[in-house]
């Protein structure tokens, strides 16, 4: 039989049968011929193994957005605690001291709140090495003289606090240790002249912000690592001549009793509540769990390192190894960023080369002011960022996936009585309930993603409350396959 020549194919042009070919020529010609072939195929085959082995390489790359408090350093601790399990057993210990500190800023809040309200205390129960002078300097400078206040402060109201006065010092001690994370964003560091925007990367990027361009491979782990060296350390040298965790640890012991007295007591319940501060509210709430924390033996548990409250400063990279799920064995490089205004400057270098952006809106937040700057509303401010992220070119063709967070709070809030349209006007007559608010709220995002995207995209949304670790690991299981399938299409695009 003869054998057609196939132009398109190199092997048929070097291997046309010769005219006049002898059966045993043929023969030998075949084997040749299977021969050229199979190493062909073997060759192919090695590509097609070094080619998947470069895309099994390649990490997964997700960016975290979303205002500052919106939930993505929660949610990125849920990734780690669902996907990679040993590596955050590991550090769990390490968040002691920021689960401590987010107690004693509990209890210090309380103190500032019901002082406002307190008359001065009675020259009896001064005590010359209390905080009290300190205490006073922290404090708004309206102070009710004695019989002013309109609750029934006793004497053991000022005993608590003078009591308590050592947690002023202990807040201080670990916040100095636990560096810039550890401290909240203040409206005043963000100068009135400056004139934050919410999405600062559409625009030159101010000289004074510039300095967030900070890049840590270890996130989180470089405050926590300050209190671990000192608290590890074998030797006297190596600790801290002023400070001391188990001194912290010995002081919350000992406050045990009277911060349980101050956040249980009925009156200063009632001056939180005339003064509408939601304390469970609160990041890094931890008010309900002091019999467990203030204690010499405390260590944290899952649920405390999800509830920590740390700052995110500038951009930082993670890297796990997700040892479960579709894409065991893979690696998983996610950018966390500080959501201030101030710091969003920083974002716009990751947008690059991304598989996927999840982006938190926390719609809890519908009647509560931005922390840096107290005009602007957050939902609002929400609002804007989600534009402008949905609007970026550079993202024009990365999957964005929001999470419409802070479901448990914004029940809360509602089944409290706030109601929605005296924050936004346009929510109107409808239903106060947590049901007609977050559709109300989705179909909005949805419009604002439908105007601002460069090209079609899908519209991929989550109602979520990343502090319940169950419903979020569903969430994750569904985040996680889409990613990857975006990600292995790029990986074959490439
Ligand atoms: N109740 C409740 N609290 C939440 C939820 N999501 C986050 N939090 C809490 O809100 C606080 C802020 O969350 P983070 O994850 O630190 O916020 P972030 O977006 O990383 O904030 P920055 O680092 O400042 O940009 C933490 O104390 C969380 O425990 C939620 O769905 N429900
Ligand atoms: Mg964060």
């Amino acid at each position: 039989m003869g054998r057609s020549f196939d132009a398109d194919d190199p092997f048929s042009a070097v291997l046309a049968p010769p005219p006049n070919e002898t059966p045993a020529e043929k023969a030998a010609r075949e084997k040749k011929e299977a021969e050229a072939r199979r190493v062909s195929d073997e060759i192919d085959d090695m590509l097609r193994q070094e080619r998947a082995a470069l895309k099994k390489k390649r990490p997964v790359r997700v960016l975290l957005l979303g205002q500052s408090e919106s939930g993505k350093s929660t949610t990125l601790k849920n990734f780690q605690l669902t996907y990679a399990r040993k590596a955050w057993a590991e550090e769990r210990s390490s968040w002691k001291a920021v689960v401590q500190l987010n107690l004693v800023r509990n209890v210090n809040a309380l103190l500032d709140t019901i002082s406002r309200e307190m008359g001065p205390l009675s020259p009896r129960s001064q005590s010359p090495d209390s905080d009290m002078e300190e205490e006073a300097d922290s404090m708004p400078s309206r102070e009710a003289s004695p019989g002013d206040s309109p609750f029934p402060f006793t004497e053991h109201h000022h005993l608590l606090k003078l009591r308590l006065g050592p947690l002023r010092r202990i807040q201080r001690d670990l916040e100095v240790r636990l560096g810039s994370s550890a401290t909240e964003v203040l409206p005043s560091s963000a100068p009135a002249s400056e004139n934050t925007s919410a999405a600062p990367f559409d625009g030159p990027v101010p000289r004074s912000q510039q300095e967030f361009y900070v890049r840590s491979n270890n996130g989180w782990k470089s405050a926590l690592e300050k209190i671990r060296f000192l608290s590890g350390g074998k030797s006297d040298e190596r600790r801290s001549k002023d400070f001391d965790s188990s001194e912290v640890t010995e002081v919350l012991a000992e406050c045990r009793e009277d911060m349980k007295a101050l956040w249980e007591d009925p009156v200063v319940r009632d001056v939180l509540e005339k003064n509408k501060v939601r304390m469970e509210e609160s990041s890094g709430f931890f008010l309900n769990d002091i019999d467990r924390i203030a204690t010499r033996d405390y260590q944290p548990s899952d649920d405390d390192v999800i509830r920590a409250r740390l700052r995110t400063l500038g951009v930082q990279e993670y890297r796990f190894v997700f040892e479960i799920g579709r894409t065991a064995g893979h690696e998983w490089l996610m950018f966390d960023v500080g959501g201030a205004r101030t710091s969003r400057a920083a974002w716009v270098p990751y947008f690059d080369d991304i598989d996927a952006v999840i982006f938190l809106a926390p719609v809890s937040a519908f009647d509560e002011k931005l922390a840096e700057d107290r005009r602007v509303n957050r939902l609002e401010d929400s609002y804007l960022l989600w534009k402008s992220i949905s609007g970026s070119k550079l993202l024009a063709k990365t999957q964005i996936i929001l999470f419409l967070n802070k479901i448990d709070l914004l029940e809360k809030k509602l089944a409290s009585g706030v109601q929605v349209r005296d924050s936004v006007p346009s929510f109107g007559d409808r239903a106060n309930d947590a049901a007609t608010v977050t559709k109300y709220f989705q179909q909005h995002f949805r419009e604002i993603a439908r105007q601002s995207n460069p090209e079609p995209r899908p519209f991929f949304v989550h109602l979520t409350s990343v502090v319940d670790t169950k419903s979020t690991a569903t969430t994750l299981s569904i985040v996680e396959e889409g990613i990857l399938r975006d990600h292995l299409r790029r990986a074959d695009l490439l």
